[in-house]
């Protein structure tokens, strides 16, 4: 199956200059969702997995399926002031100014294997506070995987210490 026929591009949305990936298109294709996923569980089936790990919001939507297909747990990282226990909360920059993500403090414990799986990979600054809240709960990252991968914008060099597996590649 050709998944790129199944991704939409919006020219300069949310703003100027960005193309927009939009992967509702392939959502609704449920054949195509099912082989995206299945791809992701493919990747991930001989790496032990004890938990997959994904960023809101876009991250729960493939991160949930490959957490059921590897019949492990899926635990979720949060925007700010979403998650209702105690949390771990990770600041990074953005292009313009900064954003923040939080894991709930108990999702994790020491040892424990993680599979990070998000839709895309374009600067890497959002999987990186990832993996970086993954390790201060002691987990270990052992895989990331994405839908899609900007590979213009060098997400990867931030990742450059993890096993990185993306399903599609556009430069920007
Ligand atoms: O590699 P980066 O430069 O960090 O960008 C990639 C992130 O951007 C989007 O999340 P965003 O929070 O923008 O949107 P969402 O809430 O729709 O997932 C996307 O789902 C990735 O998580
Ligand atoms: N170009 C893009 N399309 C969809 N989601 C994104 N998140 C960051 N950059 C994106």
């Amino acid at each position: 199956m050709n998944l790129v026929e199944k991704i939409r591009i919006i020219e300069d949305f949310p703003k100027k200059g960005i193309s927009f990936k939009d992967v509702t298109t392939l959502l609704k294709d449920g054949e195509a969702f099912k082989y995206a996923v299945d791809k992701m569980i493919e990747y991930a089936k001989d790496k032990n997995i004890d938990l997959v790990v994904g960023p809101e919001a876009r991250g729960f939507v493939f991160g949930t399926p490959v957490a059921y297909g590897l019949g492990v747990g899926f635990v979720p990282v949060r925007k700010p002031g979403k998650l209702p226990a105690d949390t771990l909360k990770y600041e990074y920059d953005l292009e313009y100014g900064s954003d923040c993500l939080e894991i709930h403090k108990d999702a994790i414990k020491p040892g424990q294997r993680v599979l990070i799986v998000d839709d895309l990979l374009a600067t890497g600054g959002t999987i990186a506070s990832v993996a970086n809240l993954v390790e201060q709960l002691g987990g270990e990252v052992v895989g990331m995987c994405f839908l899609i991968e900007l590979t213009g914008l060098n997400g990867r060099e931030k990742l450059a210490k993890y096993d990185v597996e993306s399903l599609i590649k556009y430069e920007f």
